[in-house]
């Protein structure tokens, strides 16, 4: 693992752009490291939009990765930032990618207005509980009428206010990603008021560092001589070089001794709630370890396959089902990182309509490191029809 050593000198926040496909997400990401790049090269450097979009080299168990990470710094910040994809088909990703944000940049092109995936990108962001989003309203090079700005801004505004964000407060800034990449001033200015707006707008989250240690593994790499790493945003509690782990869900739980901790590729003597950390696992062959699985302080956490839930059944506004769903229904649970099969025992309840919120007991077919009070999204055919917490561990 690397030998430069990080320092941490300004608060991390993790963040992410989502949005519709083709909005400008992945040319924004490239924009930002630009323009922060030029203002402090010490602190920055320009990733360029092939450097951002490529499908990353590493492959976990044939599921592509297919959340790209940059880092940069502000003034005041340190961030990680992940493109998350608009394709329909991501969205799975973007589900794990979008738990762990603190906050995030919503791409909407000022020539298409809020699209499809612009209004299930919001409904997730809330379900999935991102806690502040800052509105990119892109392309706006691409739009003379600045009334027709006026009228799109209105529409997201609406958009975010209808799914439980503060549509009237949140900062929409007007940016051209291409013309800041081209190095237009004007355009190159957006920018840096976009960020002016994460900056101030998205407040620093409170971290859990004092709770046991955890984090999920969303990917896991082979290191030749040294042994096998396991990356991923640390959710609590924080890990220091030589200290043990158990890795729980999935498979039975086994321990090991993290014996290397990395972040952007620069060593840490102490990884903490909201890094994204890479932790090197002595003697740990790289099949012992999969996505899906956590990283936690031994003894903190047990595999539970078979827990009562509290659940809300989406609307088919909302993008649920249409139907109600009965007992013994089958659609997958997802759980950080990951998702397994489950099905759902009813008890007295005959039927859950869109809209329901009920109690109900899930058994899945895999155990996952669980809490009482740990969130999880239900999806059927390509779509999120429900969302829950899991209330009660059951043997
Ligand atoms: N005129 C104009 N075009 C832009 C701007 N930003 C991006 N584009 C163009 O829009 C297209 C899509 O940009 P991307 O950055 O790939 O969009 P994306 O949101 O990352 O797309 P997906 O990752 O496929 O969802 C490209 O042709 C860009 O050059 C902008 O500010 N102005
Ligand atoms: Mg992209």
């Amino acid at each position: 693992m690397s030998k430069t050593t990080f320092v941490r000198a300004k608060p991390h926040l993790n963040i992410g752009t989502m949005g519709h496909v083709d909005h400008g997400k992945t040319t924004l990401t490239a924009a930002i490291t630009k323009v922060l790049a030029e203002r402090d090269p010490s602190a920055n450097r320009f990733v360029a939009f092939d450097g951002i979009d490529r499908a990353p080299e590493e492959i976990a168990r044939g599921i592509t990765i297919t959340i790209a990470h940059v880092e940069y710094e502000t003034a005041t910040r340190h961030y990680a930032h992940v493109d998350m994809p608009g394709h329909a088909d991501y969205v799975k990703n973007m589900i794990t990618g979008a738990a762990q944000v603190d906050g995030a940049i919503l791409v909407v092109s000022a020539l298409d207005g809020a699209m499809p995936q612009t209004r299930e990108h919001v409904l997730l962001a809330r379900r999935v509980g991102v806690p502040h989003l800052v509105v990119a309203m892109n392309k706006a090079d691409a739009v003379s009428d600045p009334e027709l700005l006026d009228l799109v801004e209105l529409e997201v505004r609406e958009l975010l206010t209808a799914n439980g964000f503060p549509g009237q407060e949140i900062p929409v800034v007007r940016v051209s990603a291409l013309k800041a990449l081209e190095g237009d001033p004007r355009w190159t200015q957006s920018i840096v008021d976009l960020l002016d707006a994460v900056d101030t707008y998205v407040p620093v989250p409170q971290r859990e560092l004092t709770q046991p240690f955890l984090m999920p593994i969303e990917n896991v790499l082979t290191i030749s001589g040294r042994g096998t790493v396991v990356t991923g945003a640390v959710e609590r509690g924080t890990l220091s070089v030589g200290e043990t782990v158990e890795v729980v869900g999935l498979d039975p739980t086994f321990t090991a001794v993290a014996t290397g901790l990395e972040t952007f590729g620069k060593a840490l003597d102490r990884a903490e709630a909201g890094d994204n950390a890479a932790v090197l696992l002595r003697g740990v062959k790289r099949d012992q370890v999969r996505r899906g699985q956590v990283v936690a302080a031994a003894g903190s956490v047990r595999p539970y396959s078979r827990f009562r839930a509290r659940l809300y059944a989406l609307t088919t506004a909302e993008g649920g089902r249409r139907t109600p769903f009965y007992a013994n229904y089958r659609p997958q649970f997802y759980f950080r990182t990951t998702d397994v099969p489950g099905s759902v025992e009813l008890g007295d309840v005959v039927e859950v309509r869109p809209g329901d919120t009920v109690e109900l007991t899930v058994d899945l077919g895999a155990p996952i490191a669980m809490e009482a009070g740990l969130g999880f999204a239900v999806r059927e055919g390509g779509r999120t029809v429900a969302g829950g917490t899991v209330t009660e561990l059951l043997a």
